[in-house]
């Protein structure tokens, strides 16, 4: 690949940031009352509000032609055409087939792969109504009052994260737990209080060989065999997976094992099989609600001009400032206590996608990738680590989420919470001078030498970008819409400096020394041969636990 940093493009922007270095929002605002009109997107219900941004009106072009330049356009056409854009699994990436509802066929390997995904939904869709119907019941008889989903990773977070942002919309009668870490606590608390009688289990993996997945799921099948005996299994326990053997080696019911494919990756499956424990929470009208949301990004994405296009604009943006003002980290921070764990699965699809220090064809990258991201919901984050993004050395970009309407619109609590993440983006923008400090200082009645001890610590530099995505309330479709659009922005930063955002070789290391340990840690008597640290650490173990 060539030098990213070598094409024109570049080359026009780091100019460009010399010239606009000096220029802050502020001014950029008292310049412009249509600023908004310029640097705002609208989908739908949902707005993107990109104008805080260091951006001047020829920031755009020339953002919007470094993605001409790098072949975003292509790439993204390249991944819907389901051509195996993931270059080192030589897969394709087709999580947007998965909620394209059209019959426009989509090849892989020649053969349209929409016939499947509609024969898994139509399974998904009978099973979530016999569960809540009673249809689908325990081994005794009973109906299913709880479902304990064990994955973890992307087969995980994004459940986890839905089911919680989507709670207004939980179907009375059926809990949904979700249980990941291998340490028993996890599973051991979660267990508490269940009856093996009335609870279904959904064991979900991708490759069915997950080492934290295989455990858990055998303690829960444990579990059931010591209450209901062998016979029970099939009546607790459905799998949702790609490796059908392996289902059945655990004991599960194929006519309940729910299939996907490996042109999915683990972080980019909700929208498949992984999304049952979703289905069976809000119900598949709602699932459904949450593909076509995502379906009408995908569709914008597809179609929009570069320079038109959110997702296109989130990724320059971030292009932007982790190229030419040395941002290393990003914030993510929904104001929507609902999107709770927002942050936590961006975690796994942004720094899984794009933590990557090699390009396409095995070179070092020599500029920087992926961001660090990070997040909590509002207004907590204020009272934690917003000190460090308003007045720190680091700039960190921030998404902020609101949604004009709460479902809980309970006396003063909603426009109060909004009130706060107005404020938030217009301090992290317009900051406080030294002269309006001096002037607040003086209102206080301070002055002369105390006045100027505390001055420089009052002063806010501002000038802090942030994007708001405001929308009219967070139901299934406004959410399936944020969730691609931020797939589609790691796709398209991915593109742009020229990285694998699909595979994941940086978690296989410590796999395998694990595998090494393991052992070690079950026959004291085995020998270490491991560095001094790791060998103290083991020895240490060994000791305390005698
Ligand atoms: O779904 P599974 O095959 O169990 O994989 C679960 C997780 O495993 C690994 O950690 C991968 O890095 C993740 O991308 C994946 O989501």
């Amino acid at each position: 690949m060539t030098d990213l940093t070598r094409l024109d493009a570049w080359q026009a922007l780091a100019a460009h940031a010399e010239s606009v270095r000096d220029t802050p929002m502020r001014a950029l605002f008292d310049a412009d009352p249509d600023r908004f009109q310029r640097f705002h997107l609208r989908l739908g219900d949902l707005v993107l509000d990109y104008s805080k941004n260091r951006l001047t009106a020829e920031t755009l072009p020339l953002l919007v032609e470094l993605a001409r330049q790098t072949g975003v356009e292509a790439r993204r056409d390249a991944m819907f055409a389901g051509q195996p854009i993931n270059s080192t699994e030589q897969r394709s990436v087709l999580h947007v087939a998965l909620r394209d509802p059209t019959d426009t066929p989509v090849l892989v390997d020649g053969a349209d792969v929409k016939p499947e995904i509609r024969a898994v939904l139509e399974r998904m869709k009978a099973f979530t109504t016999a569960v809540h119907d009673g249809t689908w019941r325990g081994a005794t008889g009973k109906v299913i009052t709880d479902v304990v989903n064990i994955g973890i990773g992307g087969s995980d977070l994004g459940p986890v994260m839905v089911t919680e942002a989507l709670k207004p919309y939980a179907r009375p009668g059926l809990r949904v737990h979700f249980v990941s870490n291998v340490d028993a606590t996890h599973i051991a608390t979660t267990l508490q209080g269940l009856d093996p009688a009335t609870t279904l289990f959904l064991v979900a993996s991708k490759t069915f060989t997950t080492q934290e997945t295989l455990t858990n799921a055998q303690t829960a099948r444990a579990w059931v065999v010591d209450a209901l005996g062998e016979t029970a299994v099939r009546h607790h326990f459905a799998a949702l997976s790609t490796n059908a053997k392996a289902v059945e080696a655990f004991g599960i019911d194929p006519n309940v094992m729910f299939g996907f494919w490996d042109w999915v990756g683990g972080r980019y499956s909700l929208w498949s099989a992984i999304g049952l424990p979703i289905a069976l929470a809000v119900g598949f009208e709602a699932f459904r609600a949450l593909l076509d949301g995502a379906h009408a990004m995908d569709d914008h994405f597809r179609t929009a001009p570069l320079d038109q296009n959110m997702p296109v604009i989130l990724a320059l943006l971030g292009v932007w400032y982790g190229g030419f003002h040395g941002a290393h980290a990003h914030a993510v921070l929904p104001y929507d206590q609902s999107l709770h764990r927002l942050p936590a699965y961006l975690q796994q699809a942004d720094m899984e996608s794009n933590g990557k220090r090699v390009t396409l064809d095995g070179q070092p990258v020599a500029w920087g990738t992926g961001p660090i991201l990070f997040g909590e919901p509002g207004t907590n984050g204020q009272h934690s680590f917003y000190q460090l993004i308003h007045q720190g050395t680091h700039l960190i970009p921030c998404d902020f989420l609101a949604p004009a309407t709460s479902f809980h619109p309970l006396g003063r609590h909603h426009p109060i919470l909004l009130s706060n993440v107005l404020a938030q983006a217009e301090a992290l923008m317009r900051g406080r001078t030294e002269a309006e400090a001096r002037a607040e200082l003086e209102g206080r009645g301070l002055k002369g030498a105390e006045l100027e001890a505390l001055l420089p610590h009052i002063v806010f530099p501002g000038n802090r970008p942030s994007n708001t995505l405001v929308f009219r309330r967070l139901d299934p479709r406004t959410l399936g819409m944020i969730i691609a659009l931020y797939e589609h922005k790691i796709h398209v930063q991915a593109t742009v400096w020229g990285i694998n955002a699909y595979d994941q070789w940086g978690v296989e290391l410590g796999k395998r020394l694990a595998g090494a340990i393991l052992p070690e840690l079950e026959d004291d008597t085995r020998p270490l041969a491991h560095d001094a640290s790791t060998n103290a650490l083991i020895g240490l173990i060994r000791e305390w636990r005698r």
